[in-house]
């Protein structure tokens, strides 16, 4: 028989529908290979085809198998992603944004079945409600919106399990007007930044280096805290002092007043979820507060919490104040602690607080000096640090070659951390790529530094902030390359600090104390912000913690000599690089304080 006679009697329309059938049943089987055995590899060309050739159901029905019997939330997470990808392949387009809110009551079910860690029923909710959502682009992209919400509570799970590594003892609580007070640098990450940020972090593995400073010869940073009769909270924070200060000053009486905690942007919402991660108070409890506060510590606590930072700085603010706050109050409430448990106490803060960063910001502020920080491709989710030796005299030498410049553009990263989570989780090639690289740079990084090699270092700041843009497109604004062009012919290396968008360039100059002439520089170059220049020095004694005594005005004016100050050092971690410099006990407290 000829080929011609041949196809004359195949039905080639059965032969093609039969051989679809069979390449998706194969594409199920890869997509549950791909998530179970974590690989890294894009599932967004097959989830385009799937959607294109009418096999969603058959896709979706394989994502919600794997998300039931994932062995842990974070492959769960992934699998939830891929069908809020397979929902937006679904709007072709259409339906508006794919980031907005996720509250829409009728998901409410569900995610409080993902919440109780019953991840197989809420996956099984989250199905039944899907049906309801399928039939425009504007209903498919409000689901994949939910799907990514319930993806972040299945996140937030893969990164409580951190929570393993903070272990608090027991130490004779300051008296009762006693403030403790704690004083934290900034930092500037050098490389490796947004591999520490969850599910990278804990899919991949990260690798950050990051170097504690002073900002014009303060740390700006800081927090105190101390137990009063009066069984209430009494929260007070200020911020950016280089724009002019905000105070904020509340009371509560009640668990209601607290219960705005996981809302970023409700006033003293980070004070709160501080009082509910260090367990002064638990929410979910029939005793009020008032009952809570007077069996805990026999009264209530006052916390007062201070930037001189301007919001949106990329230095790593709240993450360090978080840690503050949690060191202060751990310590106003007789609990001791160490450094590779605050690290960890601020990822959980984080997640209740809903803002999700990563672990780089606290590695930064509250572990002293240069250091690089890395977490495995596994959970729980550890970070353990390893200070980096660097030659003698060479801190000096950075902070000759180290020069901070204001933006003048606040940047808010929220957009940029969910793009980047988005792209992760597509696993498209270039973003896998860069993580790989942003890790490899990393360790290039830290050898640099053991070297005391600016040029070196320059070349691993200035292919960071290549891959930071891969990362996050968008987070270099317009005025801020003028400003790096301009800068380009005398530096070694830069990049904005964090994620980018805005707040704070730092720069690696080829000449030592430029300070001036880079202000020339910038001073001639057309359609810059307003910016300003702060010198930068090595924080090689890391955050402080002292008992202050009864002086309300010992609030971090380093140098003011608040009465009774007495230093302690947090105890050391077992993961953790030695922290030098902080460790003082309330025998030096004859001691001159020397701040800053
Ligand atoms: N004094 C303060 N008390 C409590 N929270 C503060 C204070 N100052 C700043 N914050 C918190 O820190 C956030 C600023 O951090 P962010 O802009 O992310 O800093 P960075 O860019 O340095 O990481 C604010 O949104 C606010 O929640
Ligand atoms: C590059 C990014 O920097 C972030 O810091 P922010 O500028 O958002 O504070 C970290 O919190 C992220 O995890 C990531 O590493």
């Amino acid at each position: 028989m000829s080929w011609e006679q041949l196809l004359m009697r195949l039905d080639q329309e059965a032969e093609l529908v039969s051989r679809r059938a069979l390449f998706f049943h194969q594409a199920q089987g890869k997509l549950r290979r791909v998530l179970l055995e974590h690989r890294d590899c894009s599932l967004l060309p097959l989830i385009r085809s799937a959607v294109n050739e009418g096999y969603q159901e058959a896709v979706l029905s394989t994502l919600d198998q794997v998300a039931s019997v994932a062995a842990d939330p974070g492959v769960a997470a992934r699998a939830l992603a891929c069908i809020a990808d397979v929902l937006g392949c679904m709007a072709k387009g259409d339906g508006g944004l794919r980031s907005g809110p996720a509250a829409n009551q009728e998901w409410a079910p569900a995610f409080q079945q993902l919440e109780r860690g019953n991840i197989a029923e809420g996956v099984k909710e989250l199905a039944k409600e899907r049906r309801e959502w399928l039939g425009r682009p504007a209903l498919l992209v409000r689901a994949a919106r939910h799907y990514e919400g319930a993806e972040q509570i299945l996140i937030r799970q893969a990164v409580m399990s951190a929570c393993r590594f903070i272990s608090v003892g027991q130490e004779e609580p300051p008296p009762i007007g006693h403030w403790v007070l704690v004083e934290c640098p900034a930092r500037i990450d050098v490389s490796g930044g947004w591999s520490d940020t969850p599910p990278i972090t804990y899919e991949h593995g990260g690798a950050v280096v990051d170097v504690a400073i002073l900002v014009d010869g303060r740390r700006p940073i800081g927090a105190r805290a101390r137990r009063i009769a009066e069984p209430e909270l009494r929260l007070v924070s200020a911020s950016g002092m280089l724009e002019g200060e905000v105070v904020l000053e509340l009371v509560c009486q009640d668990l209601e007043d607290l219960q705005d905690y996981c809302q970023p942007h409700a006033p003293g919402a980070l004070l709160k979820a501080a009082f509910i991660c260090t367990q002064i108070v638990t929410l979910a409890s029939q005793k009020p507060l008032r009952t809570q506060l007077l069996e805990c510590s026999g009264g209530g606590f006052e916390v007062h919490s201070w930037s001189s930072l301007p919001h949106g700085s990329g230095l790593g603010t709240s993450s360090i104040l978080a840690g503050a706050v949690m060191a202060a109050l751990y310590r106003a409430a007789g609990k001791s602690t160490n450094a590779e448990s605050l690290i960890h106490a601020v990822l959980h803060l984080e997640q209740v607080l809903t803002t999700g960063g990563g672990w780089q910001d606290q590695v930064g502020g509250l572990v002293p000096g240069i250091k690089i920080g890395r977490s495995k491709a596994q959970l729980p989710l550890k970070v353990e640090v390893e200070q980096i030796p660097v030659l003698e005299g060479f801190p000096q030498t950075l902070n000759k070659h180290l020069l901070l410049i204001y933006t003048g553009k606040t940047r808010l990263a929220r957009n940029m951390l969910q793009d980047v989570l988005r792209n992760w989780y597509a696993r498209l090639p270039a973003i896998v790529q860069n993580a790989d690289a942003l890790v490899s740079n990393a360790e290039q990084c830290a050898q640099a530094f053991r070297q005391g090699n600016l040029p070196l270092l320059g070349e691993c700041l200035t292919r960071y902030w290549q891959q930071k843009k891969c990362m996050a497109p968008g987070c270099e604004p317009l005025a801020v390359r003028r400003m790096m062009d301009a800068l380009q012919p005398y530096v070694y290396g830069q990049s904005l600090a964090g994620a980018g968008g805005g707040g704070f360039l730092y720069i690696l100059t080829k000449e030592p104390s430029q300070k001036d002439v880079i202000q020339q520089i910038l001073a001639k170059t057309e359609g810059l912000g307003n910016f300003s220049i702060h010198t930068v020095e090595v924080d090689t004694a890391g955050f402080s913690l002292q008992l202050v005594g009864s002086n309300p005005k010992a609030r971090g004016d380093t140098g003011s000599g608040g009465h009774n100050r007495s230093r302690e050092g947090l105890q050391q971690g077992p993961g953790l690089c030695a922290l030098p410099g902080n460790v003082q006990t309330a025998a030096d407290s004859s001691q001159p304080p020397t701040l800053a």
